[in-house]
């Protein structure tokens, strides 16, 4: 099992390019179902939680090529309806195949996903959704299983705000019989994305990335081509890790708008942040970062994504900063894994208390989600001493070469094998 091992204390600096969004490209993928045509991807990330896509994808019967960061999907050739538990539960968003099968194939099987280390996720909204088109749903063995025969648009109204939820809904009224209007729809920029995606294929879809969104049902989606949006939590994943290490960090080929309330907190822990088109350029000048104090919420809140790092960052700060999290009911796993090296944090109720102090110390960590396991690496950046940083595996899920791209920005750090 592969392990990272870091040595902290060098101040980052340097450039580094986002690569294209997780959490836009998986349910890219997923619609790409949709298509009566070839689609081509671009800036899709090399991430494990895109190989298990793919893999879902090609055991029901879709063409894929993938080079580089491309990949073609040529969905025709489709003959298994079916997202089975043993890839759902190693990614959550299988889930996503459900209104693309659902509207192009009249039926699909996919496997519940159940919780994670990170909290229940339940997928109720996903179902009555569907339901409220016209489908015939049942949850059994384990297993949703939808049927219908084409599914028809309804007034739907969420009531949480659901970013897969609303995916999965708009994925589906694409093809749908007449109109569809999702209201307190997530207005993530992954789901602007999305949409834009599904338009290039022929969709009819307003107001994706707003709260609310109207779609017009069409008979049939074409082909097409489309560049994954970049990745924002990666983008401010960095930005931290510049301001930890008192350094200056570039990012190129992202997008600043999506990280405002990101920048907006490095800039109260003390940054200068320069942002252009298409760049973000932190310099934290040789400073301790100051504690901030933030809730998640949906976007434009603070994202539930970024928590774990600002947790790090806090660790490590000046004064103390007060982290809640609003989304799910267990995303502190990272905060024993930072007092095992010196964090002085206490948790109440859904909120992280952290008294910043002057460093921490090095001492083998164990990652229990992905981004628990990028604010861990962010903390070995800074402490004393040779960090090891354990599960791996749920770090590749979701970021793309971060050690050559931590390593291109200064960092020591090095990918070691189980057997090391
Ligand atoms: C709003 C939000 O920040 N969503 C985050 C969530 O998306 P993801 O799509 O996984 O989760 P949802 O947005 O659906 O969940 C948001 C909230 O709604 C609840 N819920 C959801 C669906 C449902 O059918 N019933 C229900 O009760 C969930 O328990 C949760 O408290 O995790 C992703 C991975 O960390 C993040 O990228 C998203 O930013
Ligand atoms: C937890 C995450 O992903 P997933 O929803 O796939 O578990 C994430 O992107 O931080």
């Amino acid at each position: 099992m592969d392990k990272l091992l870091i040595t902290g204390g060098v101040r980052l600096d340097g450039v580094v390019q986002a690569s294209g969004a997780k959490n836009a490209a998986l349910p890219i993928l997923a619609a790409t179902l949709l298509a009566d045509a070839p689609v081509t991807l671009t800036n899709v990330p090399r991430l494990r939680d895109i190989a298990t896509t793919l893999e879902l994808l090609g055991r029901m019967g879709a063409a894929l090529r993938r080079e580089g960061d491309r990949i073609e999907v040529e969905p025709r050739t489709l003959h298994d309806f079916a997202a089975p538990y043993e890839l759902v539960k190693t990614m959550r968003a299988s889930i996503l195949v459900l209104g693309p099968l659902l509207a192009r194939y009249g039926r699909a099987d996919v496997s519940l996903p159940g919780g994670c280390a990170i909290g229940a996720r339940p997928v109720n909204l996903h179902i009555e959704g569907l339901r409220a088109m016209g489908a015939e749903i049942a949850v059994e063995g384990g297993y949703i299983r939808a049927r219908a025969s084409r599914l028809r648009g309804a007034r739907l109204v969420m009531e949480m705000v659901s970013v897969t939820g609303t995916e999965n809904l708009m994925m589906a009224a694409a093809l749908a019989e007449g109109e569809t209007v999702i209201e307190n729809a997530a207005r993530e920029p992954e789901v602007a994305d999305l949409g834009d995606f599904l338009n290039t294929l022929g969709a009819r879809i307003e107001g994706a990335g707003s709260d609310r969104i109207h779609i017009h049902g069409v008979e049939r989606l074409g082909g097409g081509c489309h560049r994954v949006m970049p990745d924002r939590i990666e983008t401010g994943t960095f930005l931290v890790a510049g301001a930890m290490t008192g350094g200056r960090v570039r990012v190129e080929q992202t997008c600043p708008e999506c990280l405002d309330v990101v920048v907006q907190k490095l800039r109260e822990a003390g940054a200068e942040v320069a942002t252009g088109d298409d760049w973000i350029a932190l310099d934290m000048h040789g400073r301790r970062p100051r504690a901030v104090d933030l809730h998640t919420a949906p976007h434009p809140g603070f994202p539930t994504d970024m928590q774990a790092q600002f947790c790090a960052l806090n660790s490590i700060a000046e004064g103390v900063g007060t982290v809640t999290e609003t989304i799910f009911e267990n995303r502190f796993m990272h905060v024993p894994e930072l007092e095992r090296m010196g964090a002085e944090i206490r948790i109440e109720g859904n909120t992280a208390i952290c008294r910043g102090v002057e460093r921490l110390t090095a001492a083998p960590v164990m990652a229990t989600d992905l981004r628990a396991s990028a604010g861990l690496v962010l903390a070995g950046l800074v402490a004393e001493g040779e960090t090891l940083v354990d599960r791996l595996y749920h770090l590749d899920r979701g970021y793309d070469n971060i050690e050559a791209k931590l390593h291109a920005l200064g960092a020591d750090l090095r990918r070691t094998s189980g057997a090391d």
